[in-house]
């Protein structure tokens, strides 16, 4: 079953809870939320306060992706603003594993997130205690940019050693995702789609949705 998560770094932040509320209110899954410290990335998004400002304007899933250094530090705000599935990244973490716990103890959904230089293998250990592995497809830090493909190679490799334990673990994939490339990137094996500009730089977020959808 493919999920659309469209990111709302893309959208009006001028009318944030609108955007939510539209986006919630269209053919959606999961709202995917980029928290950015300004350390791990180079940009700064909104953190925890925000979120919970705009929690109350739809039920949609809050998929929240933190590119923050040491996110341990802040996981109990994240869970409290209203987070739903939490990911961390596996470059910013000094220690993964007690990060995945302490997200899972507060009940909420766990994933980690890879680079694109960050292969496959750094999730053997705990592959089987994560609900997501989110793939990034272009360096994190600013939405627009451009498809990396050798993305598609870590996706298919995710999914074999996914199938090969006989878990369920989504393969969730972002940046540069379009109506051209979906497909691809379904076929080589992800089922949960991140896309900022090809669902907010168009107007009408439910046309938006609407065509995406069409692609897939
Ligand atoms: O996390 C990020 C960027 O760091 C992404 O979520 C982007 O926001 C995706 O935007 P598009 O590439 O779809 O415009």
């Amino acid at each position: 079953m493919m999920k659309l998560a469209p990111s709302i770094l893309a959208s009006d932040f001028s009318r944030l809870g609108e955007v939510i509320k539209e986006t919630g209110d269209s053919d959606v899954d999961l709202i995917h939320i980029d928290v950015m410290d300004g350390h791990f990335v180079p940009n700064i998004t909104f953190g925890p306060d925000v979120i919970k400002a705009v929690r109350s304007y739809t039920d949609i899933p809050f998929d929240v992706h933190l590119m923050v250094e040491e996110p341990d530090r802040y996981i109990k705000q994240f869970v409290e603003a209203g987070a739903d599935i939490i990911t961390v990244h596996v470059e910013a973490c000094k220690h993964l594993h007690s990060v995945i716990q302490l997200i899972k103890s507060y009940g909420v959904k766990v994933g980690v997130v890879l680079n694109p230089a960050t292969p496959v293998d750094v999730v053997d250990p705990f592959l089987a205690e994560l609900d997501m592995v989110l793939l990034m497809s272009v360096n994190p830090g600013f939405g627009g940019q451009t498809f990396i493909k050798s993305t598609l190679e870590k996706i298919k490799q995710l999914r074999r050693k996914i199938a090969n334990q006989c878990l369920e673990v989504d393969i969730e994939v972002d940046g540069g995702v379009t109506t051209e490339n979906v497909k691809e990137i379904l076929n080589a094996g992800a089922n949960v789609i991140v896309a900022g500009s090809a669902i907010y730089n168009k107007g009408n977020i439910s046309e938006s949705v609407r065509e995406f959808k069409k692609h897939i």
